[in-house]
């Protein structure tokens, strides 16, 4: 059954609309990127799932189960961090946790989750002297309570050193082999882009993007760069026989296509240029992204 369905979900801020016809709907056991610059409407898209806001017009239907526009937080099955996470402050982590159980999550199952997201060394801690990172921790220790079938998390990698966002993106594909489906957001796209199966890109409260994060990527245009004991010859050879060519500090770089491979090759080895690499090299999240919004945005303005 799918987890998440979002149909033609807009939004108003007073006059001001944020959200433009959103639809995306999410599997059992994925985990979607939700990216976007900011202000592009990522927030308000969860916090209308988790009732943080209501919206005015739209459905979300989580797990077969219509929500009503103005449904109260604290939903069955639906387990978030959005914005800063804010644990109470005079509470250790431990107490937290209670708190936010609902009674469904055994002692065993609070201990596995104190374990899996590492705050046991400091669970009984008072949380207002956890930092950021650990903070974040907590955050999303709260957010697997109560057994949810849907983790909403905005911004979960932020504050984090590079072993904690190591092991939370550990922990967050074991969620999702388990049959957990994780909506997230991040502006660390190269930390997205380890653990995405898909992304909705939003731009200016519109879906501009829905794809698969194979088809996403491979979209958009591909290079390939070479290495060579001298790039300035290199880079008049290639000029010299037809090509665009950028130079950078380390190599010179051309469109990949299906003839330029071997066409660049002859033309560097009969400039006598001795080529030291070759690679073939995608375009990253990042440009990817980048292109898109400046399509759209071009789109927009005329
Ligand atoms: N409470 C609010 N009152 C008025 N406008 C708001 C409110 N919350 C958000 N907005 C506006 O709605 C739009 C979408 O904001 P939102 O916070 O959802 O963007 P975002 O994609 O999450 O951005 P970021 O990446 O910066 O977190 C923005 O224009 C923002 O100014």
């Amino acid at each position: 059954m799918t987890t998440l369905e979002i149909k033609n979900l807009n939004k108003f801020f007073g006059h001001k609309q944020a959200l433009y016809d959103v639809s995306f709907d999410m599997q059992p056991g994925t985990i979607l990127g939700l990216i976007g610059p900011n202000g592009a409407g990522k927030s308000t898209i969860m916090k209308s799932i988790v009732g943080l806001t209501n919206y005015n017009s739209g459905s979300i239907t989580i797990d077969g189960k219509p929500l009503s526009k103005n449904h109260r937080k604290g939903l069955q099955n639906v387990g978030s961090m959005i914005e800063s996470p804010a644990p109470y402050p005079n509470l250790t982590g431990r107490q937290n946790l209670k708190l936010f159980n609902d009674g469904s999550t055994t002692n065993e199952e609070m201990q596995q989750i104190m374990e899996e997201t590492q705050i046991i060394d400091f669970a009984d801690r008072k949380a207002k002297k956890y930092s950021l990172g650990m903070k974040q921790r907590l955050g999303v220790a709260i957010a697997l309570l109560n057994h949810p079938k849907l983790l909403i998390l905005d911004e979960p990698m932020n504050g984090l050193d590079p072993q904690s966002t190591h092991d939370l993106r550990e922990l967050l594909v074991n969620l999702s082999k388990r049959g957990i489906s994780i909506l997230i957001s991040s502006h660390l796209l190269d930390e997205l882009a380890r653990i995405a199966d898909y992304y909705v890109v939003i731009n200016h409260g519109k879906v501009i993007k829905k794809a698969d994060s194979q088809s996403f990527l491979s979209e958009g245009p591909k290079t390939v760069r070479f290495e060579t004991d001298d790039l300035d010859k290199a880079y008049d050879a290639l000029v010299t026989a037809g090509f665009e060519v950028t130079k950078n500090d380390k190599n010179v770089e051309i469109a990949d296509t299906n003839e330029s491979m071997n066409a660049a090759l002859a033309a560097l080895s009969n400039a006598g240029l001795e080529i030291l690499n070759v690679s073939r090299n995608q375009v990253d999240l990042e440009e990817s992204l980048l292109n898109l919004l400046t399509d759209d945005n071009q789109k927009e303005a005329k």
